[in-house]
């Protein structure tokens, strides 16, 4: 049996500000070890959201109210004296546009293993930054320039490098928002071969807008639809055999994945909602007044 490493029982999360949007609803989902989960469904459904709040992102904002349960090997995420940066380490979150540290590419990936103390000595140090910019296969492409400032890499290989960054601390689980979304084909498709790499031996969470791509790379699949699951399952049966109407017509809809670019590349259109599931979202609409 395959251990649950993160569950949310109930999780529900509001914007209060000026417009009341109940983003997510009553969600409970459990993330299994060492498999990737992708979360997809229309543009505005909640998937940032949920993710943000696996990592207790909204804490930082105003005028968010989050509640419900997040548990990480058991233990809650939230109501919890475990300090937020601890369980950041172990929970990582890598968003679509990282930004780097105003530091070098060796020091980007150094840093949290010095501010956690993750190594013993200077050469262990060195190995460990080694091995995580191998892993996310950006080694070959800077060896030659770590102490270089961070800033000057590509947008790819700048989201190669903060991945390297989350996988140094020894997370539980990676969370990775829309990683590919924002970059060029060539560095979205090798960025895509990262994950496949990194999603045989981490538990990863991921939100994607491309269907496709969460064929290519996912072990689960969840949908949501306004705030709610759809339907969870693991990727064969959820593409193959969708038990929801909302879940085959969603997977079917215009802009299918055979259609479309490459990896990563895949326009919004891909997930957007068919003129069915839009008029049926118009009459159910996420926000409650
Ligand atoms: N800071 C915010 N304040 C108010 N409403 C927000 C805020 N952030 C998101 N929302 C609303 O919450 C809902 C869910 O948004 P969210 O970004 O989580 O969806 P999403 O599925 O990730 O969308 P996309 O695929 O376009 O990124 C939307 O109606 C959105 O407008």
């Amino acid at each position: 049996m395959t251990d649950t490493v993160l569950e949310t029982r109930n999780l529900a999360v509001t914007y209060t500000g000026d417009r009341r949007v109940e983003a997510v609803k009553g969600v409970d989902l459990s993330f299994p070890e060492n498999r990737l989960t992708a979360i997809i469904g229309p543009s505005g459904c909640g998937k940032s959201t949920y993710l943000k709040a696996l990592d207790r992102l909204h804490d930082i904002q105003p005028n968010v109210e989050v509640t419900g349960e997040v548990y990480l090997r058991g233990e809650p995420v939230y109501d919890t004296d475990v300090p937020a940066p601890e369980l950041r380490r172990r929970i990582g979150y890598v968003p679509q546009d990282p930004t780097p540290l105003p530091l070098s590419i060796y020091e980007n990936v150094a840093y949290g293993l010095r501010i956690h103390d993750l190594h013993d000595s200077k050469d262990d140090l060195d190995d460990r930054v080694e091995r995580y910019l191998r892993q996310v296969d950006l080694w070959d492409e800077v060896a030659d320039r770590l102490d270089a400032p961070a800033a000057g890499l590509s947008t790819g290989q700048i989201q190669r490098l903060c991945l390297a960054r989350s996988l140094a601390v020894e997370p539980d689980v990676l969370l990775c928002d829309e990683v590919t979304s924002a970059l060029d084909p060539v560095s979205a498709e090798n960025v895509e071969e990262t994950l496949a790499g990194l999603a045989e031996e981490y538990t990863i969470v991921m939100v994607t807008h491309s269907m496709d791509q969460a064929r290519r790379l996912a072990d689960e699949v969840v949908f949501l639809y306004l705030g709610e699951v759809v339907e969870a399952n693991d990727v064969r049966s959820f593409f193959e055999n969708p038990e929801h109407e909302r879940t085959k017509r969603f997977i079917s809809g215009p802009g299918t994945p055979d259609t479309l670019g490459p990896a990563g590349s895949a326009s919004e259109a891909e997930t957007k909602p068919s003129d069915t599931e839009r008029d049926e979202g118009a009459s159910d609409p996420p926000t409650a007044e």
